[in-house]
């Protein structure tokens, strides 16, 4: 039977990483979606600019909306302090499915809690049932149109503390134009842009780094 894009995506790690090297795991990924066929991770050039941010806020607790096949999971986690948390929420059982073994086969499963659901019914759980105080930064890369819903939903659980770093991918393409204009129009934001490239491609896309003032 057919194979589909996740299950191959899984298929050129098994194949090509080494178990329990996580750079390996997403240089596999790069590789495989620049030769042969491409897929939404946030990629190797901005996964510069989210290393960059992640070394930066060197933070304890990380939340990511939307796994897919766990690459920028990884990514992230890979650069965390020792008893540092990452949770990400997935909602599509048949990507949860893959991205639980893409991060057993970094060896992170440690630091890396994935919770199938959606944001939207997850977020106001994550005080109670994961114990989670507040984040120091969030990754939105999930669809587009659930960023500032999500974003509101966060502050109005109290799950992001000042000083607090909202990272979004994809906010030029595919966009989240609502959600641009209210980080960079709000008071309670400090936003800045990093000019970049959509994944395997030279269309121009971006991350904007929001600071939360509190
Ligand atoms: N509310 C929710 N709660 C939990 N999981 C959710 C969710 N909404 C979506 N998801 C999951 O997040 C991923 C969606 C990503 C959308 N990205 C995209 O659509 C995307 C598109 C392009 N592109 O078209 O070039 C490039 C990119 O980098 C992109 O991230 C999927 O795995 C989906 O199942
Ligand atoms: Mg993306």
């Amino acid at each position: 039977t057919q194979s589909t894009r996740p299950q191959r995506i899984l298929g050129a790690v098994q194949q090509n990483a080494t178990r329990g090297d996580p750079r390996s795991v997403v240089r596999a990924i790069d590789q495989y979606c620049r030769s042969q066929e491409w897929a939404m991770n946030v990629g190797d050039e901005k996964g510069c600019i989210l290393d960059s941010v992640v070394s930066e806020v060197n933070p304890s607790t990380v939340l990511e909306l939307g796994t897919y096949c766990g690459y920028s999971t990884v990514r992230i986690a890979s650069l965390l302090p020792p008893h540092a948390k990452l949770i990400t929420l997935e909602f599509n059982p048949k990507f949860a499915v893959i991205a639980r073994q893409v991060i057993a086969w970094a060896g992170l499963e440690d630091k890396i809690q994935l919770v199938e659901g959606s944001s939207g019914d997850l977020i106001p759980k994550l005080k109670e049932q994961f114990g989670v105080k507040a984040f120091d930064l969030v990754f939105l890369d999930h669809w587009k149109d659930r960023y500032l819903p999500d974003t509101k939903l966060i502050e109005e659980c109290g799950l992001l503390r000042k000083g607090g770093v909202l990272l979004a991918d994809n906010v030029i393409c595919p966009g989240a134009p609502e959600y641009l204009e209210f980080v960079r129009s709000s008071p309670r934001y400090e936003s800045q842009y990093f000019k970049s490239h959509l994944e395997y491609t030279k269309v121009e896309d971006g991350l904007e780094k929001s600071v939360f003032l509190g």
